[in-house]
């Protein structure tokens, strides 16, 4: 028997848990059993209980009390002990059946998805084994970031660095939608939804041809001030145009929109989950399936 899982990650703040909280409110409005794990050490305040808190094994405050350690080498520390004493997670989640969804809420130091290779040999347990969970990941990153464009690709470059660590199927989500409505037009945010390394070049911050040419040409104000800041934006420009090119190279990273307030955006994303873990292929045949709503799913796509 497979069970099914989702691995929630994505930098600080980028709404997580406001996305764990919504899937789960969903999964209960139709009827969908869940099972939600906080592996947060830090989290404090849920709006649904954990049916597993990584904080009745360790907490965050204690480590870094105990063990004088900040909070990212205290995040590392709690999940080395919990890596130590796997069973703590191992043994209910034998438990679960293959009708529910389980839902991991991860920290959002994104040093755990692409510096250590801590997630990874977590990820290789719930997946393999006995356990056998087919999982996947839902990377958040704020939608809020289009505005800054190399804010944009550093963060879809931290998204694919945790894709190639991981090695699991990746769902990635630009999340807080409700923040860019109107902000953006609706033709430039699908360039954002497949990123376009064209983006780089049509920022309205950046004036790169024309400050190449003036350094060229000499005709910075000859304060050095001015001609280091031209070269510094000048190579900032390049750094970032090599970045967003080889995003576009590898195209691995696209993006599906999400408002957590909105039901009907938590349910397209949800389709997208349950396609890459093949949970609908692994149910019982209860009724005929031709209930889902296309319009949903589009709707995700950016249509
Ligand atoms: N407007 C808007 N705000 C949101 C949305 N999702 C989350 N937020 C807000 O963003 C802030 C951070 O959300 P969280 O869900 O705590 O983010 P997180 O990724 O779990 O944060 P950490 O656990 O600290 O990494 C909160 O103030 C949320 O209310 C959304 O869809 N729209």
């Amino acid at each position: 028997m497979s069970k099914f899982g989702v691995l929630v990650m994505g930098p600080a703040g980028a709404g997580k848990s406001t996305f764990c909280t919504a899937l789960i409110q969903h999964l209960q409005n139709n009827k969908r059993p869940c099972y939600y794990v906080n592996l947060d050490p830090a989290a404090e305040e849920f709006a649904f209980e954990p049916d597993i808190d990584i904080k009745d094994l360790i907490s965050l405050e204690d480590v870094m009390e105990e063990m004088s350690l900040g909070p990212n080498g205290g995040l590392i520390y709690c999940f080395e002990f919990l890596l130590e004493n796997l069973d703590f997670l191992t043994d209910p989640l034998e438990e679960v059946t293959d009708e529910y969804l389980i839902i991991f809420d991860m920290p959002g130091q994104i040093e755990l998805y692409t510096h250590v290779p801590i997630l990874p040999n977590l990820v290789k347990h719930l997946m393999r084994g006995s356990l056998n969970i087919n999982m996947c990941a839902a990377y958040l990153l704020e939608s809020t970031f289009i505005i800054d464009r190399p804010k944009f690709f550093a963060g879809t470059l931290s998204a694919m660095s945790a894709m190639l660590m991981l090695e699991m199927p990746h769902v990635n989500i630009l999340s807080k939608m409700d923040l860019v409505k109107g902000r953006v037009a609706k033709r430039d945010l699908k360039r954002f939804l497949n990123p376009d390394a064209d983006l780089v070049d049509e920022d309205p911050s950046w004036r790169p041809g024309k400050d190449q040419e003036e350094l060229e040409e000499g005709r910075t104000d000859g304060d050095p001030a001015s001609t280091k800041n031209v070269m510094a934006g000048t190579s900032f420009y390049r750094l970032n145009k090599a970045v967003a090119q080889l995003i576009d190279d590898f195209s691995m990273v696209s993006f599906l929109k999400l408002d957590a307030q909105d039901e009907d955006s938590v349910g397209a994303v949800l389709s997208y989950i349950d396609d890459a873990i093949q949970y609908h292929e692994a149910q019982e045949p209860k009724e005929p399936r031709d209930d889902i709503d296309t319009n949903i799913i589009e709707s995700a796509m950016g249509d």
